[in-house]
């Protein structure tokens, strides 16, 4: 258990059985099988093309996944059963409700340009989960405020940090109201001294319960908030437990010398 929580032991909130994804020829993910469970902060680690990125994309239907099954609280991702039992595609329009409920924060935050920064929060409620504009725009300030970014509701995203930007992405993510949010490096796109706000952040929300999976190089980070760590390589896992033992204790050849290639500045320490 990290960041002082305690993670809840019902049942997993979110099982990826066995998930297989290809682009033509190439078997990017080979067999993945995890699972989170409510309040669980998972960080997926690995070296740059291990598969970690096309995992998440997957996780919320981005990629369609080319075999195996996600679950969320039971309720399989991405397709349904008819009366007859055959399994087909969600529709459009139910795949954006099942994706708002796995938000996620993109390494790039792509805020529209020409709203505010309350407006960019209140989109998504608003257009895709219905809400009242009032009702999403009392909700936006509040998340901002949860970032620190209350202040700047009625800014535009060009007078913001790239830290700030993320921050407000972070918020227009948690506006959905998810059930978990999925983080794709959201620093690495950051200048070296912005990136500690944004990992607090998130430590910030880890802390208060939030059910979170973060693809991340940030190793302190990964070691600080995470409750599990999951090593990709080569599209598959190939070590997973307690961010402690699996990047100091464990046996495994390959997690080993993963983390000793990690530069030493980066592996442990506050976040
Ligand atoms: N849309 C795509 N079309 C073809 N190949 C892809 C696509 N997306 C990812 N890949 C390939 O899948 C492999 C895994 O990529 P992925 O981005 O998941 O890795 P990663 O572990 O997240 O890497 P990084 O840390 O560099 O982001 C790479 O070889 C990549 O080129």
């Amino acid at each position: 258990m990290n960041a002082g929580r305690t993670v809840s032991t019902d049942a997993p909130l979110l099982v990826v059985d066995n998930l297989r994804k290809s682009f033509g020829a190439h078997e990017v993910l080979k067999g993945v099988s995890l699972s989170v469970k409510p309040s669980q902060v998972i960080g997926l680690l690995g070296r740059s093309g291990s598969g970690k990125s096309t995992l998440l994309r997957c996780l919320n239907m981005l990629e369609v996944p080319s075999g195996g099954r996600i679950l969320l609280e039971g309720e399989e991702i991405g397709f349904e059963t008819t009366s007859g039992g055959r399994r087909r595609p969600l529709s459009a329009s139910r795949l954006a409700l099942q994706r708002a409920s796995m938000s996620m924060v993109f390494q790039h935050f792509n805020l529209w340009p020409h709203r505010t920064v309350l407006g960019n929060v209140v989109e998504g409620p608003v257009q895709v989960l219905g809400m009242a504009r009032e009702e999403a725009e009392a909700l936006g300030l509040d998340l901002l405020a949860r970032v620190g970014l209350r202040d700047k509701a009625d800014s535009y995203p060009i007078r913001l940090s790239g830290g700030q930007q993320q921050r407000v992405a972070i918020a227009r993510a948690l506006a959905m109201r998810p059930k978990i949010m999925l983080f794709d490096e959201p620093t690495s796109a950051l200048d070296p001294e912005l990136v500690g706000e944004v990992l607090q952040v998130m430590l910030d929300l880890a802390k208060s319960g939030t059910t979170m999976v973060v693809v991340t190089h940030e190793m302190s980070f990964a070691r600080n908030a995470c409750d599990e760590v999951v090593l990709l390589e080569g599209g598959q896992i190939v070590e997973r437990g307690a961010p402690d033992y699996v990047m100091t204790q464990s046996e495994n050849p390959r997690a080993r010398q993963f983390f000793a290639s990690q530069r030493p500045e980066n592996a442990g320490g506050p976040v």
